[in-house]
């Protein structure tokens, strides 16, 4: 589909943007209410009254340079946090499942199974770090090859070398989406049409779709659209999961997030959180029911520990306190949470302590 003005959302353009010189299917009815209604039930022309209405169930790659959204976007598609985010580029490590399931199974409803990449890595090689590099960048490829959609994130109005070698991984026969991410920073719809128009000359795109994941509509609107792309076939998750990892796991996503936050550049991506200790522990007094973790932030070099423990163990202690006010939140329990600060010097580069920390 050529992208046209009306990929644009009118709501977060300017009121006063001249229109832009029509374009072919500038004046086709709106596809959305059609792809709704195709995927939702409604009954096909033709087709007998009551006959049931199939469900759809796909998967869905989440690809893209480091830093362009995609955690971002999968959460809000999932509608809870399953991928970690910051404003550190290569925060994602593992490939993240995360399932959304639209209406019911009686209606035909579709579940979507997105899996987050980690950004594939072209740039900012830190010596040390190969190993680590290597995996993140295989996961990506073995990905894109076992999915029945793609979609390839990309800053609207932005494309450069580091953006144009993921989309050179994408598998021939498999739909490419465009999502022309952070839309909210582009000011002059002029500005994008061209972008968009260049684009098309760069991938035989399904479909393009300029939005902002941090915005709600635009990902129902992306859900809609990507809906008839999904296989008419059973659902492989129940109607209520939201992600195939373990809680485990998500719990050291978490604390990494806040331990990246929390320290900024400052402290090199080649910092891990292992979890020791996660158990369900006697309720308290009152029967509130309560989980013990203990992890173990691990760090390179001395001073990286110095970073993580800040003055007079302040830090430390903030990343505790954050990251226990949302363990929280996930497990729907009071959670005690110890956390240590351990140096292992070349773990990135070490293939056996990759696999015991869980890198795939
Ligand atoms: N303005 C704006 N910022 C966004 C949007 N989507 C994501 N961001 C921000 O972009 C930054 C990177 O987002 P992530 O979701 O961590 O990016 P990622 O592609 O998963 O990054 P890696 O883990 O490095 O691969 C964060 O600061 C987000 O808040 C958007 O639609 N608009």
């Amino acid at each position: 589909m050529s992208p046209t003005p009306d990929d644009l959302p009118d709501d977060v353009l300017p009121e006063d943007a001249p229109p832009d010189e029509a374009l072919p299917g500038q004046d086709a009815p709106d596809p959305t209410a059609d792809v709704l209604a195709a995927a939702f039930g409604a009954p096909k022309a033709g087709g007998a009254a009551g006959a049931p209405v199939p469900t759809r169930c796909g998967h869905l790659a989440i690809v893209g340079r480091p830093n362009v959204g995609k955690s971002t976007l999968l959460n809000a598609l999932v509608g809870q946090k399953v991928s970690i985010t910051s404003r550190k580029a290569q925060t994602t490590r593992h490939r993240i499942t995360g399932i959304r399931t639209v209406g019911t199974a009686a209606t035909g409803g579709a579940q979507f199974v997105f899996v987050d990449t980690p950004g594939f890595q072209t740039e900012h090689i830190v010596r040390g770090t190969a190993a680590l590099n290597r995996k993140l960048n295989k996961q990506v490829q073995a990905a894109v090859e076992d999915v029945d959609l793609v979609l390839f994130l990309v800053e609207a109005g932005r494309f450069d070398a580091a953006d144009a070698k993921v989309l050179a991984l994408m598998p021939a026969g498999t739909p490419v989406v465009l999502v022309a991410n952070k839309l909210d920073k582009i000011t002059r719809r002029q500005e994008l049409l061209p972008w968009l128009q260049g684009m098309q000359a760069r991938h035989a795109f399904a479909e393009f779709i300029p939005m902002s994941a941090t915005r709600e509509s635009d990902i129902e609107r992306l859900l809609a659209i990507l809906t008839p792309y999904l296989p008419e076939q059973a659902w492989l998750h129940e109607e209520d999961a939201l992600t195939d990892r373990s809680e485990r796991f998500l719990v050291a996503e978490l604390i990494r997030e806040k331990l990246f936050r929390l320290t900024g550049d400052e402290l090199p991506y080649t910092s891990t959180v292992v979890i020791e200790k996660f158990e369900e522990a006697a309720p308290k007094a009152d029967g509130t029911p309560m989980h013990r973790i203990a992890a173990s932030i691990v760090v390179e070099r001395d001073a990286h520990k110095g970073m993580v423990i800040g003055d007079g163990g302040e830090r430390l202690k903030r990343i505790g306190t954050e990251a226990r006010v949302e363990l929280e939140r996930l497990l729907g329990t009071k959670v005690f949470l110890e956390l240590w600060v351990q140096v292992r010097s070349g773990w990135a580069d070490d293939e056996a302590r990759l696999r015991a920390y869980g890198y795939e």
